[in-house]
């Protein structure tokens, strides 16, 4: 899968041994690391004064390569130590920084205010001094940046150990991304991201990035069905089913048959069938089917989804069927299975499953996924996605403008129709959150779910 990797704080240590072990050496590294870093900062602040907090590991280190290379290139820089450099890399570090460093009470202002006080390897709160430092500096600057983590943020699970943490403009993350910059709440406060690459080689099993799917245009002989016919079953509440069928019919299917028992004012590109269900699906041709957006949740629902997930295509299974799936309903399964749950369904699917919720989000998502043998999109501002096979991948939230209702059905629709234009489950799934993150923000602020799925081929113009 493309995508830059995402690593835990282990993963991150075994691959910086992997590097010293093949000749180099964290010195080296910190220099790669830290003057990719001023890089950054220096296109940011320019002449204007720039303030590093260091602290004493080697997120302190790369703090005084940043200094220094930005004062070699002429700038205004000041370096404030909140303790004494404590690793060798970092002593190194601290000695070839050229200039003045100030102690933690030093009262210093500027542009840019660059914190170097903990990285990946912290292991507890923040002491009340060293928080009380990093919320002063950023006060005291117009600009705040964060070195590989914000100081504060547990890398692995994205929590804030402390309270009332900045929000920064830019986080800079180095060698690989971690699983904070992407999860919340720390996502909500690493502002604008850059990547410094260090030369860590691809890890096995590693997360990815959700990126910019590659789609093609249909060959010069397609026709619909090849395309894909892509099954949308209706319940209760057809509105929302029709809105997953009018997100499909822009994501790269054929053609999209919604499945209801009476339908009025349906667009009329979604072809409504109201013949019995089972012979629906049992045509063939159908490439996947979609199950569960305003599907209701009594006798009917249940019947509808036993049905639906008995035919032996790739099925996508959203709201209310959620919350109506059992371990035996996919028992007989013979295809992939995509399951797009918000928090409140990821809990709901974890007692049917008997998991007992616990571990950072990729980590429920993958149990769930190994336990159902389902792909598992657990959407949310950071949609997580996880295979029954281990692989993982996570997005950046495209914008919270999506928190409105029926995103989650032009999701579900989106995904289901890469899936029936031959996508495999895992791929579909990642390439259809990407694809709704990025109508997403072709949107004007305050849009609808209808506005959001309209959108859809226009995010799939940039991926052809
Ligand atoms: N990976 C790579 O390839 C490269 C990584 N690089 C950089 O290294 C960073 C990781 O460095 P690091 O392991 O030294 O950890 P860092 O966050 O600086 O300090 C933690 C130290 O502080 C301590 N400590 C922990 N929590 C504390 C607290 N609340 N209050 C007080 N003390 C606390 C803890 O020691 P402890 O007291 O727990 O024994 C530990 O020694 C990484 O983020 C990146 O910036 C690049 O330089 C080169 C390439
Ligand atoms: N604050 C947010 N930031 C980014 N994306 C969000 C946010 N809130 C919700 N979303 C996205 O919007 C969609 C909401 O889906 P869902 O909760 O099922 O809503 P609905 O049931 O109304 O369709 C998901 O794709 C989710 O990832
Ligand atoms: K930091």
């Amino acid at each position: 899968m493309p995508g830059d990797q995402i690593l835990t704080v282990a993963q991150v240590r075994e691959a910086e041994q992997a590097l010293i072990d093949a000749g180099s050496s964290i010195d080296a590294l910190m220099q790669i690391a830290g003057r990719g870093a001023a890089d950054w900062i220096w296109r940011m602040a320019g002449r204007h004064k720039v303030t590093v907090l260091c602290g004493p590991g080697n997120n302190g280190g790369d703090g005084y390569v940043i200094a220094e290379a930005i004062r070699e290139r002429g700038g205004h820089v000041v370096v404030v130590a909140a303790a004494q450099p404590g690793t060798d890399a970092a002593k190194n570090a601290r000695k070839a920084f050229a200039s003045e460093v100030l102690g933690p009470d030093a009262d210093v202002s500027g542009h840019v205010f660059v914190d170097c006080l903990f990285g990946s390897g912290l292991t507890r709160p923040l002491t009340h001094d060293h928080a009380e430092l990093v919320k002063r500096l950023a006060a005291t600057h117009h600009r705040a940046v964060a070195v590989d983590l914000p100081s504060g943020v547990q890398s692995d699970s994205g929590m804030l150990l402390n309270d009332d943490l900045p929000r920064y403009d830019f986080t800079i993350a180095l060698g690989a991304w971690k699983f904070a910059h992407f999860l919340m709440p720390a996502a909500a406060r690493v502002g604008e991201l850059r990547l410094v690459p260090i030369g860590i080689e691809p890890v096995e099993g590693a997360a990815r990035t959700v990126v910019r799917p590659r789609v093609h245009e249909p060959p010069a002989d397609a026709h619909k069905y090849t395309r894909g016919l892509l099954a949308v079953v209706a319940g209760k509440m057809p509105g929302a089913a029709i809105l997953a069928s009018m997100a499909a019919r822009g994501a790269g299917a054929g053609y999209v048959r919604l499945f209801a028992d009476r339908m009025d004012n349906v667009p009329v590109d979604v072809v409504v069938d109201t013949g019995i269900l089972s012979e629906v699906l049992s045509d063939d041709r159908n490439r996947a089917i979609l199950v569960g957006p305003g599907l209701g949740r009594d006798g009917e629902a249940r019947e509808r989804l036993a049905i639906a997930l008995a035919d032996p295509v790739t099925a996508v299974v959203d709201a209310d069927a959620l919350v109506l799936l059992t371990p035996r309903g996919l028992a007989e399964r013979a295809a992939s299975t995509i399951a797009t749950p918000h928090e409140g369904e990821l809990v709901a699917l974890e007692r049917a499953f008997d998991l007992d919720g616990s571990g950072t989000r990729p980590e429920r998502a993958l149990a769930l996924a190994r336990a159902s043998g389902m792909v598992i999109v657990a959407k949310g501002p950071d949609t997580v996605i996880a295979a029954p096979d281990g692989r993982l991948a996570c997005a950046r939230s495209a914008t919270s403008w999506l928190s409105t209702a029926g995103t989650g059905d032009v999701l579900a629709g989106v995904i289901a129709s890469r899936a029936a234009s031959g996508v495999p489950a895992f791929e579909a799934a990642c390439e259809g959150v990407w694809l709704h993150g990025s109508a997403a923000r072709l949107c004007p602020p305050a849009f609808t779910a209808s506005a959001l799925a309209e959108r859809i081929p226009a995010a799939l113009a940039a991926c052809l």
